[in-house]
């Protein structure tokens, strides 16, 4: 047995074991199965995984193979089936649900491909709407910097109806930024964007992380997408199956096509 493996071994299992500041979240052993009996599906297969901080991490992988599951379970907004998940230091496994509510909205940003702006509110009270609700007060300077970042300025006032779709999109950015969360999870923040929109959602990603230090992590299926994050982990049928640093479009457009290889060779029926 090697050092590392009886350090592992020793260490108390509800104790992260290394290098704490470095990681934003962690996982291991995760496990979420839906249903049971015949109709179970193992959505997430036993994950271990380390999202750093300050980083821009993508989670790629075909349908169904567990990305969303994965970034609910590390967001605490679903429960897990085995194993234990870190938000920083915290276990959040095993927290209660008002716990978790609380954790959420005061650690972590969260982004949709359906904005969930609240129509009657104009883009500022969006943007604060989160923390309005926890009778916290914004740090006006850091507000100031995230709406100038984001080229709200002249649009705070706009109700949803009278911003487009990129604008909408900026105002949820700017909300999930606002509060300064630990991390922010982005379920496929380009979704319903145009290629224009969508490269500017991306590129205010980025700057959060290059600029004010912010940890993301973005499910998506657009390799064009992954192309602008630091990391890419490859899921597939519920596991981390690749990981690929300082990722290309090309390159990650290549490794999607070898699961459709796999997916297309299990198709075909065989021969006898
Ligand atoms: N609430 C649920 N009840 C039952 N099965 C579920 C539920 N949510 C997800 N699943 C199943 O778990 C597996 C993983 O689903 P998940 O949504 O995490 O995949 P995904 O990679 O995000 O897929 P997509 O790219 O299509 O959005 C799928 O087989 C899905 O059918």
């Amino acid at each position: 047995m090697s050092r590392n493996e009886e350090a592992a071994l020793s260490a108390p299992a509800s104790v992260p074991d290394q290098d704490d500041d470095a990681i934003a979240a962690r996982a291991r052993g995760l496990t979420k199965a839906y249903g049971s009996g015949e109709t179970a599906v193992l959505a997430l297969d036993s994950v271990d995984v380390d999202i750093a901080r300050g980083r821009f991490t993508a989670v790629m992988g075909p349908s169904g193979s567990g990305k969303s599951t994965l970034m609910h379970c590390l967001a605490g907004l679903d429960n897990v089936s085995a194993g234990q998940v870190w938000l920083g230091d915290s276990e959040i496994t095993g927290l209660k649900e008002r716990e978790l509510t609380r954790l959420r909205r005061d650690r972590i940003g969260f982004m949709f491909q359906s904005f969930n702006l609240i129509p009657t509110l104009n883009a500022v009270e969006n943007i604060t709407l989160p923390m309005d609700i926890a009778g916290k007060k914004p740090d006006q300077k850091w507000l100031d910097q995230v709406i100038d970042t984001l080229g709200l300025r002249d649009r705070l006032k706009h109700r949803p109806t009278q911003l487009s779709g990129g604008q909408q999109q900026r105002v949820a950015c700017a909300r999930a930024l606002a509060s300064r969360p630990e991390l922010i999870f982005a379920d496929e923040p380009t979704g319903n964007l145009d290629s224009r929109a969508g490269l500017e959602v991306l590129s205010i990603l980025r700057d959060a992380v290059d600029q004010l230090g912010q940890t993301v992590v973005m499910v998506t299926h657009d390799p064009g997408a992954a192309a602008h994050s630091d990391l890419v982990l490859f899921l597939a049928d519920g596991r981390i199956v690749d990981r690929m640093p300082s990722p290309t479009a090309e390159a990650v457009l290549e490794r999607m096509k070898r699961f459709d290889v796999i997916r297309g060779a299990a198709d075909v029926p065989e021969e006898d």
